[in-house]
Parts: C-alpha cells; sequence; structure tokens
C-alpha cells in the first residue's frame, strides 16, 4: 500500500475508522470534511472504504468517464434479506439480469406513453386532497399537509402499480407502516456490514429478526396482489404495472423471463424508489414557498395566466408553465430527496484524478453538496431562487453534473417523467386554488423548526407541515365527483 496514492483521509480510529465522522445527517457531515479534505475524500466505515465525491468535476469522471466501473450497487444485509439478494433493479449489481429489468421498468412501466395513460389518476388523487382543503379553507381550520401530500403520493403509485389503493380504507395502515418499515431497515445502519466481528450486535438489536419479518410480510402480500390480478377476469380500461407485468411474463415480450418473485421486488422497487421521493419533493416546494411569498406569487401569476377561470389545471397547461419548472428545478437542487444518491461500489482498481481508488471501494455522491457548490451555483447558492433556472437551460436528466438529484449513468433514476409529471401538476394546482400560511413559532425558531431534516439516506422535512389554506374560490364543494374539470 505504500505505493499507492490514495485520496486524502480524515484521521481515524481503530476498528470503527471514521464512522464516529458520519453523524446523523451523511451529507452535512460529508460536506464539511470535504472542505477540509477536497472533493474526493477517502473514509473507512470499519473495513470498508468508502469514497465520498463532492464536485462536479469528480461526479463526472465517476457517473460519466468512469460509469461502468462504478456501476455497482454495494451488498448490505438489509438488501439481502429485504430485496431477496438484490436481485431488483435499484440494489442489484450491474448486470444481465439488472440491464433486462432496468429496460422493461424504462420502456414498458415508466415510459412516457404509460405515464400519459395515469393522468386521470393523477388528477383524481389531486382533487380528493383539494377537496380536503376546501373543507378545511372554509372553516379555517388547519391542515397536516406533509400528511396529505403523503397519502396522495402512496395512493397514486398503489393505483398505478396495483390498480386500486391497497390503502387506508382497508387496513392500509398495516400496508403503509409495512413500507415505512421496510424504508427504515433499508436505511438501518447493521454494524456487521462494516465490522463483521460486530455482527452479533445486530442480532442482539433484533435487526435481523425484523428484516425477515418485514420481508415476509411484504411477499405475502404482494404475492396476494399478484394472485387477484391473475384472478381478474374483466377486461380492463387501464393497465397497472402488475397488469403489464404478467402480460410480459406471458408473452416473453422482448425476450423478457419473468418469474413471480421479479415481478413481486419490480413493485416493491416502485414503491420504495416513488413514495417517499414524490412526497419529500412537494412537501419542499410547499414549505419553500409559503416562506418565500414573493416566488409564490410569482407562481400563483404565472398559474392563473396559463388556467384562467379553471378550478382544476390540466397537465396539458402546465406544460408551458416556465416558472413552475424553475421552482421545482431550485427545490430538487436545494433539498435532493436522496442527497447521496443510492451508493455505488467500483467493480475494479482505477485511476481517478490521479488517486488509486481499489475494487470493493463504495461510493457516495454527494449531490447535495455539489447543488450547494458556490464554485457552480455562486455565492448564493444556499438561498432559494427559482429565478436563477430561467436563464439556464440546465437540465436533471444526468448530463449537468452541477445538477443530478436523479443521479446519472447507467444508475440514472428511470421515473423522471413519471415523478416530475405528478410534483408539477399537484403544485400547480394546491398553490393556484389556495393561499398559504403557517404560524410563525413562538420561540422565534422558524428556520430549525421548518427547515429541520429527518436523518438517513432518503431525507425529508423532520416536523409535519401543519398549514392554513385560503380557498382562491367561492365555490361550494360537496363530493370529488361534482368537481367540474373544465370549470
Ligand atoms: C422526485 C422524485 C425522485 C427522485 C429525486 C429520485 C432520485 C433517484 C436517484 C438519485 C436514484 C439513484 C441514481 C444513481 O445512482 O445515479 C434513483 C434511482 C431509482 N429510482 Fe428514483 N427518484 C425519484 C422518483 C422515483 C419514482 C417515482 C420511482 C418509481 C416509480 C423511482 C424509481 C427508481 C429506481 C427503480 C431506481 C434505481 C435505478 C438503478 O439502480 O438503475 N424513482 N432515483
Amino acid at each position: 500500500t505504500t505505493k499507492l496514492n490514495q485520496p486524502p483521509s480524515p484521521w481515524r480510529l481503530p476498528v470503527i475508522g471514521n464512522l464516529h465522522q458520519v453523524s446523523l445527517h451523511p451529507h452535512r457531515a460529508f460536506r464539511s470534511l470535504s472542505l477540509r479534505y477536497g472533493p474526493l475524500m477517502l473514509l473507512h466505515f470499519g473495513r470498508v472504504p468508502t469514497l465520498v465525491v463532492s464536485s462536479a468535476d469528480a461526479a463526472h469522471d465517476v457517473l460519466k468517464t468512469h460509469d461502468l466501473k462504478f456501476a455497482n450497487r454495494p451488498k448490505t444485509k438489509a438488501v439481502d434479506i429485504i430485496m431477496n439478494g438484490g436481485r431488483d433493479i435499484a440494489f442489484s449489481s450491474y448486470g444481465e439480469y439488472w440491464r433486462q429489468m432496468k429496460s422493461l421498468c424504462t420502456i414498458h412501466l415508466l415510459g412516457k406513453r404509460m405515464v400519459k395513460s395515469f393522468e386521470k389518476v393523477r388528477e383524481e388523487e389531486i382533487k380528493i386532497v383539494i377537496e380536503k382543503l376546501e373543507k378545511a379553507s372554509s372553516s379555517s381550520l388547519p391542515v397536516n399537509l406533509s400528511r396529505l401530500l403523503l397519502n396522495m403520493s402512496n395512493d397514486v403509485i398503489c393505483r398505478v402499480a396495483m390498480g386500486r389503493k391497497y390503502s387506508r380504507e382497508e387496513n392500509t395502515s398495516n400496508f403503509e407502516n409495512q413500507l415505512r418499515k421496510v424504508m427504515e431497515l433499508l436505511g438501518s445502519f447493521p454494524v456487521g456490514d462494516y465490522i463483521p466481528g460486530l455482527a452479533w450486535i445486530d442480532k442482539l438489536r433484533g435487526l435481523d429478526r425484523k428484516m425477515e419479518e418485514v420481508s415476509k410480510t411484504f411477499v405475502e402480500f404482494l404475492e396476494r396482489v399478484v394472485q387477484e390480478h391473475v384472478d381478474e377476469v374483466e377486461n380492463k380500461e387501464t393497465l397497472d404495472f402488475v397488469d403489464i407485468l404478467l402480460q410480459i411474463q406471458r408473452e416473453k415480450t422482448n425476450g423478457f423471463e419473468l418469474d413471480r418473485s421479479d415481478i413481486r421486488l419490480i413493485i416493491l422497487d416502485i414503491f420504495l424508489g416513488g413514495t417517499t421521493t414524490f412526497f419529500t419533493a412537494i412537501d419542499w416546494a410547499m414549505i419553500l414557498l409559503i416562506r418565500h411569498p414573493e416566488s409564490m406569487k410569482k407562481l400563483q401569476e404565472e398559474i392563473r395566466m396559463y388556467s384562467r377561470h379553471k378550478l382544476y389545471v390540466s397537465e396539458e397547461e402546465v406544460e408551458d408553465m416556465k416558472y413552475l419548472k424553475a421552482v421545482i428545478k431550485e427545490v430538487l437542487r436545494l433539498h435532493p430527496p436522496g442527497p447521496l444518491l443510492i451508493p455505488r461500489e467500483l467493480s475494479e482498481d482505477i485511476k481517478l484524478k490521479g488517486y488509486d481508488i481499489a475494487a470493493g471501494t463504495m461510493v457516495f455522491i454527494n449531490a447535495w453538496a455539489i447543488h450547494r457548490d458556490t464554485e457552480e451555483w455562486g455565492q448564493d447558492a444556499e438561498d432559494f431562487k427559482p429565478e436563477r433556472h430561467l436563464d439556464l437551460s440546465l437540465d436533471f436528466r444526468g448530463q449537468d453534473f452541477k445538477f443530478i438529484p436523479f443521479g446519472s449513468g447507467r444508475r440514472l433514476c428511470p421515473a423522471i417523467d413519471f415523478a416530475i409529471t405528478l410534483i408539477e401538476v399537484a403544485l400547480a394546482n394546491f398553490v393556484h386554488r389556495f393561499n398559504w400560511r403557517v404560524e410563525n413559532r413562538p420561540l422565534g425558531d422558524d428556520d430549525e423548526y421548518y427547515l429541520a431534516e429527518t436523518t438517513g439516506i432518503e431525507v425529508c422535512r423532520k416536523y409535519p407541515l401543519i398549514a392554513f389554506p385560503t380557498s382562491n374560490l367561492s365555490t361550494n364543494y360537496g363530493t370529488t365527483t361534482k368537481i367540474n374539470v373544465s370549470g
């Protein structure tokens, strides 16, 4: 090792390495360290060498120049138990199986034509939220907007993936709780992954048992859903993801060989990839707009210009709204739902910017830090300023390495259109129909409260957004079905 030129590393402790420096907010801890040690920094999580990438230039080298070599995901115990040994899209190693599953999802499930086919589902679910907001508005009561947005995200994904809501109406709490448990366990920190000698601690904490339990519950639930689809006889107007996957299984479309466990894993992946990310993006967008009234006003004016006299802003109208798109880009810049993307693993030894990086190194791309880099974004990089995107042709599809909320390269998120379409139309409607306010905090700690983050790899706002909607319409709404779309 004396001959190797390794990237700079902070001082580390025996056995645990740099684990004590990670903190509850790894993206923040990594940025502080990278300001001292540079944009390519080598840490050690127990026995696992871990490269942290914190500049657009270094991200370009990893995600573009050496994309193929960085295309694996690290295997963790949680992935192994819950995701069936990582035989799925998000976690499996780069290879033939992953290639097949990803192209199947990109083309058959998440392509533009499919996204369009679910327009009605989005509209219905957004109107359900609008109806609740109208009720709160007429009685001047606050709503737990975060809860409403999370339910909406869940319900859209449920209907798109499985044809109906397996949710609150019938025991959803069960389904939603299980989903939350999976997320928590996938983001948990099994000590044994990094320090094998201490794997007994995970057993003692009951982590292994919880993972096995949650995996079993999900297999049973998803198996029931797939079987219900097999047993269905009626011809459906709109096919959901399970229908399409079963069709592909029957017809072996494009040579895809799918078994039941593949179908179950794809659906689970869609839930894991979709639910919190949608919710997180809209939740941040709402609080940032509420706290920046000048941006809120500009956005409301733009929406009114394109959709005057309409009760519902359609997806077609949203297409031309440049300021709305700039707002969403700014939200994803400041608060990417996956601030460190999803970790990668290097498959062979390479040289990167003159440094030697060994095969097996785990890699975090600190998108959060890159999105706030003053060299790339200017001195006001920390400020919420949607205007900065109006003159930039910068896109989030993985070509501009200073802006990578959906990642880049082979592992790019396959659901960009799917995600952005819902975020745009939902935000346009909530902002168009209502004026919003939140109460000032009695202790004057507004920033600490409203901008606080959860811990872990997927980061949302910590505290629920309790807000007061005031309807912009005098119309009274009874039920969702009475809402007149054309106005
Ligand atoms: C605002 C919404 C979303 C954001 C910000 C987001 C972000 C990301 C990121 C950062 C990655 C990792 C990329 C990389 O390693 O380079 C990813 C991967 C992935 N996302 Fe998304 N995502 C969103 C919505 C969704 C939705 C709605 C779905 C499913 C319907 C989804 C499914 C996936 C899947 C399956 C992968 C794994 C791809 C692979 O490993 O090849 N995502 N996403």
